[in-house]
Formats: structure tokens, C-alpha cells, sequence
């Protein structure tokens, strides 16, 4: 794990426009793989903040009107000094939702779009069976993940039951076993801050987005061995193993 290596020796800032939901999840994942984070809500105080920061997530989970200026502004300063973006378009299924991403991705480029089958599906111009932030229909195809990377330009991840990573040409899956990612709300936050913080560590975006879905994904099995098959424990349980992981890094260094 070159690439977590690096984490642990660089501490890269990541810069979060996060949801109002899921913030301390990723705040801790961000910090227990050796990253810092940072989040913000003031355009006053973005430009300052990316100069300092090493790469930037736009999570659309709870965004709104007065605050779409806020995440161009982030993503298109993002975009002016190289740092990679990465965006989570929760539910953009929704009209409201699409509108807004309709009118980011007009404007910012992004480096990684990570989301669930039926968020990925939409940027295919395709569907796929979906309630609210959650895909309800399991798709191990990449057909729609290629496609969306060949018309964003960006590096796709479509997570689900297997994860499918690709820049519209190679792909790449990550097919690991865990119980309660599921059912936790944030898991997918979690993994788009941890893609984010692993581009801030390279420049080859298709082996940082991979690595790190790779090591969520064991994360993930470790921690489902953890519990007494019961979800509350699992998302402490899959940080204290993202924090166990990032530390055998620290001392191999
Ligand atoms: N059916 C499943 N079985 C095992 N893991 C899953 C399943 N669905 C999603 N995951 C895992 O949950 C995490 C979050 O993905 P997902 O649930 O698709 O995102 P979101 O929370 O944004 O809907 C990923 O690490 C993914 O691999
Ligand atoms: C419930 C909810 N509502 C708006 S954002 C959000 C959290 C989504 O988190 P995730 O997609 O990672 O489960
Ligand atoms: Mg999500």
C-alpha cells in the first residue's frame, strides 16, 4: 500500500464540503488514515483554504440553493490550482438534486465521481431502481460506470456490492464480503472522503481511487468479524481497522 504510505508521511489536508448528516464520520475516517481534515460552509474563507489544501470532496447531501455558490467557487479554485476534486452526488436521482449537479459538473472538473449504482446510472443517462440516498437494486455491470467516466471525464466509482473503479477504459473491482455497510448512512461519504484523501497522496487518480476502495472494502470485513451482528458497532469498528491499518504503515516507515 504505496500509496497509504505516503498518507502517513505527507498528512494531506483535505478540504470537505460536507453534508449536514455525516460530517463527524468523515472528519474521524479522514484523520484515522493519517489525513487531516478541514471542513468549511464560508465562500469567504474557500480560496485561503485551498491554497492550503490538498484536495477537496463536494458532498451533495444536503445542499441548497445559497450554497451551490459555494461549491462552484470551491471546485472551480480546486480545479485553477490542480488540486483533485472529488464529488458524491447523493440521490442526484432526485429532479432537485439533478439540477444542482447538472449545473456543478458544468462548471467544476472533477478528478473522481463516487457513488451507488443508481447515482452512477444517472450520470449514464441510465436508471437503476433507487429510494431516497440509497440504490435498492444491486448492478455489478460497469457498463453505465464506463460510460459516465467517458462523459464526465472523470474517474468513476461505483460502489455496491462490488465496486466497480474506472477512467472509461480500464476497469478495475473490488469485491470484498461486509454485513452492515448497508444499512449504515455514511458509509459512502466515508469512501468518497477516503478516495479524496488518497488522490492528495498521487497523481495517478484510477490506483488512488482503487487502493483506497481496496482497503474500505477490508476495512469493512475485518469489522464485520468485530461484531456481535448488530450494525451500532460497526462503523466505530470499521475506523478503530482503518486506524489499526494506517498505523502498521507508520511503523513499516
Ligand atoms: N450489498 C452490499 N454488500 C456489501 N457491501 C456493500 C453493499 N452495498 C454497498 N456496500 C459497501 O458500502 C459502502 C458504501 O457504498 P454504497 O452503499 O453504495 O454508498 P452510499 O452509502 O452512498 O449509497 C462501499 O464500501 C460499498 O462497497
Ligand atoms: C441521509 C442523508 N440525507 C442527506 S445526505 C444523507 C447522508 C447520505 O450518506 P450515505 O450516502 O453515505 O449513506
Ligand atoms: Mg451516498
Amino acid at each position: 500500500m504505496v500509496i497509504l504510505k505516503k498518507i502517513q508521511e505527507e498528512h494531506p489536508l483535505v478540504l470537505n464540503l460536507a453534508n449536514s448528516v455525516t460530517q463527524q464520520y468523515v472528519a474521524n475516517v479522514i484523520s484515522y488514515i493519517g489525513g487531516s481534515p478541514l471542513m468549511t460552509t464560508a465562500i469567504e474563507d474557500v480560496e485561503e483554504l485551498l491554497s492550503i489544501s490538498n484536495s477537496l470532496v463536494l458532498n451533495t447531501g444536503t445542499i441548497n440553493e445559497k450554497e451551490l455558490p459555494l461549491f462552484i467557487e470551491a471546485g472551480r479554485k480546486a480545479n485553477e490550482l490542480g488540486k483533485p476534486v472529488v464529488l458524491d452526488p447523493v440521490a442526484v436521482m432526485l429532479p432537485y438534486r439533478a439540477s444542482v449537479i447538472s449545473r456543478l459538473i458544468k462548471e467544476v472538473k472533477f478528478t473522481v465521481i463516487r457513488g451507488n449504482a443508481a447515482e452512477i446510472a444517472w450520470f449514464a443517462q441510465s436508471k437503476i431502481a433507487s429510494k431516497g440516498i440509497d440504490a435498492i437494486e444491486d448492478n455489478t455491470n460497469s457498463k453505465n460506470a464506463i460510460i459516465a467516466s467517458q462523459i464526465t471525464g472523470a474517474v468513476i466509482v461505483q460502489s455496491g456490492q462490488v465496486d466497480i473503479i474506472t477512467d472509461g477504459k480500464s476497469v478495475l473491482t473490488v469485491d470484498t464480503h461486509s454485513s452492515f455497510f448497508k444499512v449504515n448512512v455514511g458509509a459512502g461519504d466515508m469512501l468518497s472522503a477516503t478516495i479524496a484523501t488518497f488522490l492528495a497522496a498521487t497523481t495517478n487518480s484510477l490506483q488512488g481511487a482503487y487502493e483506497a476502495t481496496i482497503l474500505f472494502g477490508k476495512a469493512g470485513e475485518r469489522a464485520s468479524q468485530l461484531v456481535n451482528n448488530l450494525p451500532g458497532d460497526f462503523i466505530p469498528k470499521v475506523l478503530d481497522v482503518l486506524y489499526q491499518f494506517a498505523q502498521e504503515q507508520v511503523r513499516e516507515n
